[in-house]
């Protein structure tokens, strides 16, 4: 990836990067990442590991394994590239990466990771706006407001 970033750089082709977990994918991550791409020519995407989603979100997640997680974003006409990262937080890809745009969730505006590597180096953040009630948690939890019932009644 940090030679595809080099060709770009000499391109010119403005790189816009973003990150998250995307366990089981939502409206609210597609308007996302569609916002997310359109800061940009090129949409780079940090995505955690596995063993990244157990440490931000608990043991119960990822419920989505890496590998098919990727796979389901990478088909995303906005996703350019998907690149794994296993640390806390993608800081260390973000300063690897120097792209041009760094985009999150107005729901990270408190923290963006990779802030000052980026501003640094003369980039720029931007914030998206969420989308109204739309999250895995919801997912997770409608599945088990149905199933959950299902599997109770049957002892
Ligand atoms: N409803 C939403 N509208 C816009 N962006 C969203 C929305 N939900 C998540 N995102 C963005 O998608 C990225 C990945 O978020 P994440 O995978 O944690 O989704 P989530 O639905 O919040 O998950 P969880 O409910 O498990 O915390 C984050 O940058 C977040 O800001
Ligand atoms: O999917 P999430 O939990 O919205 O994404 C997290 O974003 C964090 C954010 O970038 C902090 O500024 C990041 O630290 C964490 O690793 C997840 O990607």
């Amino acid at each position: 990836m940090l030679a595809e970033r080099a060709r770009l750089k000499e391109q010119g082709t403005v790189v816009s990067f973003t990150n998250g977990c995307f366990d089981i994918l939502h409206p609210g991550h597609v308007t996302y990442l569609q916002f997310a791409r359109q800061q940009g020519d090129v949409l780079v995407l940090g995505m955690n590991s596995d063993a990244s989603v157990k440490r931000n979100k608990g043991d119960d997640r990822p419920i989505v394994c890496e590998e098919d997680r990727a796979s389901v974003v990478a088909a995303l006409e906005c996703i350019d590239y998907v690149v794994l990262f296993d640390e806390d937080e993608p800081r260390e890809l973000i300063a690897e990466l120097l792209p041009d745009v760094l985009v999150k969730g107005e729901d990270w505006a408190h923290y963006v990771s990779g802030r000052e590597e980026v501003e640094a180096a003369g980039g720029k953040v931007v914030l998206a706006k969420m989308v109204e009630g739309r999250s895995t948690t919801n997912v997770i939890g409608r599945i088990l407001e149905v199933y959950g019932k299902e599997a109770n009644q049957q002892g």
